[in-house]
């Protein structure tokens, strides 16, 4: 069970495929709340072709570990692990607040990032009436009660209520200081003024049907970006598990068109 003691925490990771396959390695970082397994179905398919990583964040899933209190705090223990696998040059493939992880080690160690993938990911959260009715009644309901209704509307309608409850398990097992601490960390993260340093190729894929990172904030950071593809899927907040095969083809079709070239000064995101 491979893990990694970093700064009070071990963290949980599973470091699959060839390494002399294709391209730089993909490292896939879930979101709040969450843990690697959201990530089975592209782990399963780049396995096969590339060195891929994947782990838990501190506090989730399998690793232990509390008291971070900012995203970049995240970001270090991410570029903690790679350096223990002596890995130099990567793909982050960031879903929500694991793309704000990708963006800040896009943005600090941009000789790192040689491509990177933004899943329903965002550069700044704004105000929601739905987040904040939430945030207001967190302390006043029982935990698994707001982790419940947060997951429920991360899903666009339709998807089956009984794989949504296991979501919800998995996601009420993480430490509640864990879950409050990091939803402050999300708010106070802001990097939207900073979208044009991103050096790396980016595909930005959202769900158009997402309620929490509304699509709208996502075409704001696009256009911002110098070099952004966009894809917009039908589907919610969790386009990882919503729609993993349309996921898996458009990160498929993005890292295999090989190294990528310097970032262009253009400031207008490309539609496909
Ligand atoms: O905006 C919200 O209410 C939740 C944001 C969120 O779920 C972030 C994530 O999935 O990492």
């Amino acid at each position: 069970m491979p893990q990694l003691e970093v700064d009070g925490a071990a963290l949980r990771y599973d470091d699959e495929g060839p390494r002399d396959g294709d391209g730089v390695p993909l490292v896939f970082v879930h979101g709040w709340t969450a843990n690697r397994h959201r990530w089975d179905h592209q782990m399963a398919h780049f396995a096969e072709r590339r060195r891929v990583i994947r782990f838990d964040l501190r506090g989730h899933g399998e690793s232990s570990g509390a008291g971070v209190k900012t995203v970049a705090e995240l970001a270090a223990d991410l570029l903690a692990l790679l350096d223990h696998l002596e890995i130099d040059r990567f793909v982050p493939v960031g879903h929500s607040m694991g793309g704000m992880i990708s963006q800040t080690v896009a943005l600090s160690h941009p000789e790192r990032v040689e491509r990177m993938v933004l899943v329903n990911s965002i550069g700044r959260m704004t105000y929601s009436r739905g987040r904040g009715l939430l945030m207001g009644v967190s302390t006043l309901v029982p935990f698994k009660l707001f982790v419940a209704a947060n997951i429920q509307r991360a899903f666009a309608p339709g998807y089956p209520r009984d794989e949504i409850r296991a979501y919800i398990k998995s996601s009420a097992d993480t430490p509640r200081e864990v879950v409050m601490t990091l939803y402050g960390a999300m708010r106070a993260f802001d990097v939207l003024d900073r979208a044009g340093e991103i050096q790396a190729p980016t595909l930005m894929i959202h769900g158009y049907h997402d309620v929490q990172l509304p699509v709208r904030q996502m075409l704001r950071m696009a256009k911002a970006c110098p070099d952004a593809t966009v894809r917009i899927l039908d589907a919610g907040h969790e386009l990882p598990v919503e729609k993993p095969a349309e996921l898996t083809a458009a990160i498929d079709a993005f890292v295999s068109v090989g190294p990528a070239s310097p970032a262009r000064p253009s400031p207008r995101a490309r539609l496909s």
